[in-house]
């Protein structure tokens, strides 16, 4: 299977058509208003709208209200919703349900024991995306460039398809994918040329040492 490529943070065409170019799998908007991607519904909608089909569109939220979601789905439909905060699996489920839409929980990672609560949400959600955890007291629960130790994911049974996050560049993104056996990897700091501002480049030479 080759391996799937999520770009999160897209907040510009640039970085949209690069992602579709180079043949991400998935595209993140960050609606969490204090990042530095974060986008309005509307800027996602006008960014979606250039192309139709391919990669699928992800709405990240963080501990987000129905109405937050609503807001969003009323603008532009989502192939996924990914919940990047403190999110319950009976909370993950309610989403789920009420949204009718595929559901991918973000867990946090600095030991092994971190992922003993993978169970409880294995029949809630529909993916997962295993992060560092955040700086403690920072701004962002994701998106900061961080890495966890790739080995702790090797030989898991992870029960849904996931993704790899945190520090990950075009330099490393390869040695992540091998030492983690990642199905898939998501990146945002890793293809920026500064903080949120994607870059073309970065962005197909990232997916082509994924992909290759
Ligand atoms: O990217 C953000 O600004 C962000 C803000 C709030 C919650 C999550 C956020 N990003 C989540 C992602 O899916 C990132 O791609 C993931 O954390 C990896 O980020 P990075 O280490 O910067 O590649």
């Amino acid at each position: 299977m080759p391996v799937e490529v999520k770009i999160c943070g897209i907040r510009d065409a640039e970085g949209f058509d690069a992602a579709i170019g180079a043949g991400a799998d998935l595209i993140g908007f960050v609606f969490f208003p204090p990042s530095p991607r974060a986008v309005t519904p509307g800027q996602a909608r006008a960014l979606s709208a250039r192309h139709a089909g391919g990669p699928i569109r992800t709405g990240l939220f963080v501990d987000p209200t129905d109405d937050q979601i609503a807001a969003v789905l009323a603008e532009l439909p989502l192939g996924l919703i990914q919940l990047h905060g403190t999110e319950t699996p009976e909370r993950a489920a309610a989403i789920r349900a009420r949204f009718a839409t595929p559901v991918m929980k973000a867990l946090g990672v600095g030991t092994a024991a971190d992922l003993d609560v993978v169970p409880a949400y294995a029949d809630v959600v529909d993916r997962f995306l295993f992060d560092a955890h955040p700086p403690p007291g920072g701004p962002l629960p994701g998106g900061n460039a961080q890495p966890f130790e790739w080995r702790l994911m090797a030989g898991r049974t992870i029960p849904k398809p996931w993704l790899l996050a945190g520090g990950l560049t075009p330099g490393n993104v390869a040695e992540a994918i091998r030492t983690a056996q990642a199905p898939g990897v998501d990146v945002s700091s890793g293809v920026e040329r500064a903080r949120g501002v994607k870059d073309a480049a970065l962005i197909r030479a990232f997916i082509t040492a994924a992909k290759g």
